[in-house]
Parts: structure tokens; C-alpha cells; sequence
């Protein structure tokens, strides 16, 4: 975790932060391909060309286009988006694995893009760690010591880092195949050793492309839930790529989905599936079963008597619609939303079979426009966990 400095900041250590700066903050970023790549964000009219006006007009290529967020403390921050779309090149650009043409870019308030190369390294080393889909595993190395590798590299004793690699690979599962070398594993196990490695530094943010996408339907299955229980338990800062959106709904506390190097939208899952703010997100979107996803907040209204108030099963503010359904089809009437004890509205079954349809219902708070990044809210936040239990 990032250290809060008081007045000045020595060379060598983070800016000061306090709980509200972001861990990335990412304003106008733009990585270009192509000859004199930094002509295109400089110039307006290029940079609102559409891809293949680009490319014939300048033979480049805008892989990440003008793209704002910020990721805050303690979320997983889901970027996901089609092939080709600029997700790995987005997230390569935040430890200047690939070199942002334009844009600025900040880690705990510090300038990554100022820092030299020791820094970088650093940076690389210890703050943000990369889980990368080929797990990156040394074949002659045993697990052990493909999970000590990154403390070895920042100078930690061999006793020491042998002992704190035995713990981390005991939290991800892997207790008894310390010896074996990753030939010998499953590919769910190496990514496990992967992952295991990435945490053994105990970085700030940990940064996963597309880590799972090569394995089986049900060991990936098994790894999501394993992303999930360590967020729980450590609540450590994620940043995931994928281009599978099941995945990005199950983790994401936010999502922001990336069409030709641009987010077309970023929010809760709840608010993409909720509201798409276009065609393309809708379309994205349209085959999740919204029941899953969208909350009772999506359904309420104000209790219409005192008796309805006080009457009928009692629902958290952050339940899923299918979970209201099932109580409100058991009970055989409507539902109160109750928050510490206080009834905020009730749902009934048509107001559920509406948001169900798509006919009705959207989520309470106005989705975010690319560029307005702000944190969930404690509402939203709590949300996550519920459908985390659900996807
Ligand atoms: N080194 C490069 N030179 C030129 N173009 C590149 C380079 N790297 C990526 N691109 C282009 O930039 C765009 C974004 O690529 P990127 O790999 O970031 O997408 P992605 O969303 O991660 O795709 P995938 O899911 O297939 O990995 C693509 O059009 C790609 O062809």
C-alpha cells in the first residue's frame, strides 16, 4: 500500500496520498502507431478521425484514443472490450511497458510518465505487479522458486523469500506442489503460480491481461473465484483485462468498455447493463440476464401505506433482482428494501418482471460518461459483492 508522506517528498518515494487519490489516474492518454505518431492527438482534426480514415490519411493507428479514468484504492477496475479494441495497449501504457504518446498519467499522485528509468523499474518491481495470460513461468525453476523470483530480484535473503513464497503459495492453493516445476502443472495451476508470483512482492495494484482466457470453462471458473476471494480478503487494487464480459460483470466493481482505443462507456456493471450509453453497449449487453445483475434499487418505489411498510419479506438495498423475485415469489407479496432498519421503498412482482423484460427499471445513479471517472459509491460498492455471489 502506498505510504502518506507529510510536507515534502523525498526523490525515491511516492507523493504524498491520502485515501482519496487514485492509484492510476489517467487523463487524455493516447498511444499512437505509425509514422510521426504525435501529430494525431496535437491535431484535432486527426485525432476525431474515425480508425480507417486514420490509417489512410496517416498510415497510424490510434490504439488508445483520448481515454480518462481514474482507479481508486481497493477496486477491481475491469477494461474490457473486443479484440483489437486497445486493452492491452491501455494497460501496458499505465507502467509505460508501451510509451504513451500523449496524455498524462499518474500512479498515487506521481507522474509516471516523468519517471526515469530506475523509478520505472521500481514501479514495475513493486507497486504494480503484471499476471500475464502465458503465465511468463521459468521452466527450470519449481514452483518455489518461480514464486520467489520477483523477491530475489529486489534483493530479498533466500531464506526469507523462500518462507514468504511458501505462505503465498499456500493462499492461492497450491500447498504441496512447491517442488514440482511448471511442465509438470495443469494450466490452471501454473496460472495460480503466476498469480501466486505477482502477489509475493505485495504490490499496491495488481494488473491482470487477460489471465484466464486459455483456460477450460471450469478451472477459469475457479480462478475468477480465486480473484474474488483474495479481493475480499486483502482488497487489494485490481486492474483486469478481458474481452469476455461475463468476466468483466462478475469482478468488475467498475467496468470500462473499450471500442477502437476509446471508452465508449465506464461504469458499475449495474449502470452498463442497466443504461448502455450507445447502440454498440447495448448490444453488448444484450443477452445478460439483467435479473443477475441489476439491484432493487432498479425496481423500488415508495411503500404506498403504513402497512406496506411494516409487512412482507425484507430485502438489502444491494440484493439482485432474481434474488427479490424468489422472495417475493415465496412470500406471495411485494418486498421491503430495508436499510438498517428503515424501510427505503418496497418491489412488487411487476416492477420485477419489468426490469426482467427490459421494460422497466434503470439504475438509480446517472452512468458515467467516459472521462467523469469518480469511485463507486458505498452503495454501489456493496452491490458488487452481492453479484459476485451471483454471476
Ligand atoms: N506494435 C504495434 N504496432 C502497430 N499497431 C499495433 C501495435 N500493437 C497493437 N497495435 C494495434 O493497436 C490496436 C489495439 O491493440 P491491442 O493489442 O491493444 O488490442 P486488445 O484489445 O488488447 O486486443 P486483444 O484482445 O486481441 O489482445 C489494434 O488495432 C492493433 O493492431
Amino acid at each position: 500500500m502506498s505510504t502518506t508522506t507529510s510536507a515534502g517528498t523525498p526523490p525515491g518515494t511516492p507523493e504524498a496520498t491520502d485515501a482519496t487519490t487514485p492509484v492510476f489516474s489517467v487523463d487524455g492518454l493516447w498511444k499512437v502507431f505509425g509514422p510521426k505518431a504525435a501529430r494525431v492527438p496535437a491535431d484535432p482534426e486527426l485525432a476525431a478521425l474515425s480508425p480507417a480514415e486514420l490509417r489512410s490519411r496517416t498510415r497510424c493507428t490510434a490504439a488508445v484514443a483520448d481515454v480518462s479514468f481514474d482507479v481508486h484504492k481497493g477496486e477491481v477496475f475491469v477494461v474490457m472490450g473486443l479484440s483489437g479494441s486497445g486493452k492491452s495497449t491501455l494497460v501496458r501504457c499505465l507502467t509505460r511497458l508501451i510509451e504513451p504518446t500523449a496524455g498524462s498519467l499518474a500512479i498515487d499522485g506521481e507522474d509516471v510518465r516523468a519517471m526515469d528509468k530506475s523509478r520505472l523499474r521500481e514501479l514495475r518491481r513493486h507497486r504494480a505487479a503484471m499476471v500475464f495470460q502465458h503465465f511468463g513461468l521459468l521452466p527450470h525453476r519449481t514452483v518455489l522458486d518461480n514464486v520467489a523470483y520477483g523477491l530475489e530480484v529486489q534483493g530479498m535473503g533466500r531464506a526469507e523469500r523462500r518462507e514468504r513464497a511458501a505462505a503465498i503459495v499456500a493462499k492461492v492453493g497450491l500447498q504441496g506442489l512447491e517442488q514440482r516445476r511448471p511442465g509438470q502443472l495443469s494450466g490452471g495451476q501454473r496460472q495460480r503460480v503466476g498469480l501466486a508470483r505477482a502477489l509475493a512482492v505485495d504490490p499496491e495494484v495488481l494488473l491482470f491481461d487477460e489471465p484466464f482466457s486459455a483456460l477450460d470453462p471450469l478451472i477459469r471458473r475457479d480462478m475468477q473465484e480465486e480473484v474474488v476471494r483474495l479481493h475480499r480478503e486483502e482488497g487489494r487494487t485490481m486492474v483486469f483485462i478481458t474481452h469476455d464480459l461475463q468476466e468483466a460483470l462478475k469482478l468488475g466493481d467498475r467496468i470500462a468498455l473499450m471500442r477502437d482505443g476509446r471508452v465508449v462507456q465506464l461504469g458499475t456493471p449495474e449502470e452498463i447493463v442497466g443504461s448502455p450509453a450507445d447502440d454498440y453497449v447495448r448490444e453488448f449487453v444484450r443477452d445478460v440476464p439483467r435479473e443477475q445483475v441489476l439491484t432493487v434499487r432498479t425496481a423500488m418505489r415508495p411503500a404506498s401505506s403504513a402497512d406496506e411498510a411494516g409487512t412482507g419479506p425484507a430485502l438489502r438495498p444491494d440484493a439482485t433482482v432474481s434474488q427479490a423475485i424468489e422472495a417475493v415469489a415465496r412470500a406471495g407479496s411485494p418486498a421491503r428494501v430495508m436499510d438498517d432498519g428503515r424501510c427505503l421503498g418496497v418491489v412488487d412482482a411487476d416492477a420485477l418482471l419489468g426490469v426482467v423484460a427490459g421494460t422497466g427499471g434503470a439504475p438509480r445513479e446517472a452512468t458515467e460518461r467516459p472521462g467523469e471517472a469518480d469511485g463507486p459509491g458505498t452503495d454501489l460498492a456493496k452491490g458488487a459483492d452481492q453479484r459476485k455471489e451471483a454471476v
